[in-house]
């Protein structure tokens, strides 16, 4: 188990394969840990150095009171890719993970190669949205909430098997202060100017059936940026490495390839 001390927060992160080989890092959503992307990992090219970590209030992370800034989550990322000396990676962030994304090539762009936005947008919600789901998670935790993020996480088909329990759990077993902590800053962020000035090759991912970004808001996102790519994932919610690993894993990998990172 990997721990590192930003100074502002301990992060739980994991860096696999060789530390000469090609950098992708993977930033997850709200209510997930860095075992989202555990289907598709396996099913990705050998001799990638790839990193994942838990945000902070997320999974094994420390968990700081609420409410978190987006700068605050940029900078976390931003040291940990610095103590681990990675530059130029891909990063692949999904919903939050995405904005995270986003703001860190407007910082750093000498950190980031190219990104996949999946799942995610320049602007997700509305403020009235988000505070309404705080206000439910301090008035009854996130198992409050856990039944309506389902209906958003995934599609009806996969609703119905058994794994939709183990997907609740890691859901409703998080912390509360970094689901309210993760939603404030969520609620606060539009990235549409800062993205829009972004250059850099982008892959956008959306899931046909995602209640929280559907494929039209991750594509008018993805648009901003000159010759990115947009691919649709068909039955699938928020969280299609899941839903549909193989094919996630597939159009990764044509995006590795493509900008020359294997
Ligand atoms: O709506 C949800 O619960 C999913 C989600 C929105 C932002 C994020 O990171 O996840």
């Amino acid at each position: 188990m990997k721990i590192y001390d930003t100074g502002d927060v301990r992060l739980h992160y994991r860096a696999d394969g060789p530390r000469d080989g090609a950098p992708v890092v993977f930033a997850n959503s709200l209510g997930t840990d860095m075992r989202l992307w555990d289907p598709i990992l396996p099913l990705l090219p050998e001799g990638l150095r790839i990193i994942r970590y838990d945000k902070r209030g997320h999974g094994l992370s420390s968990c700081p009171p609420a409410p978190y800034s987006m700068g605050a989550l940029i900078t976390d990322v931003e040291r940990l890719l610095d103590f681990l000396e990675v530059r130029q990676c891909v990063f692949v962030g999904l919903s939050i993970g995405g904005m995270i994304a986003q703001g860190l090539a407007t910082k750093r762009l000498d950190l980031i190669r190219a990104m996949v936005l999946s799942n995610t947008a320049a602007k997700i919600g509305n403020p009235d949205m988000w505070s309404e789901r705080i206000a439910a998670v301090e008035a009854g935790g996130v198992e409050s909430l856990a039944d309506a993020v389902m209906e958003r996480w995934f599609s009806p088909g996969f609703r119905a098997r058994p794994e939709l329990e183990l997907w609740r759990n890691m859901l409703v077993r998080g912390e509360d202060a970094g689901y309210a902590g993760c939603s404030a800053a969520i609620s606060g962020t539009d990235f549409y100017t800062p993205t829009a000035a972004l250059r850099l090759p982008v892959l956008g991912i959306a899931g046909s059936d995602d209640g929280s970004t559907p494929p039209d808001l991750v594509r008018e996102t993805v648009e901003l940026i000159p010759a990115s790519k947009f691919h649709l994932i068909r039955k699938a919610g928020h969280l299609p490495c899941v839903e549909q690993p193989e094919e996630y894993a597939r159009v990764l990998t044509d995006f590795l390839k493509g900008v020359g990172h294997v």
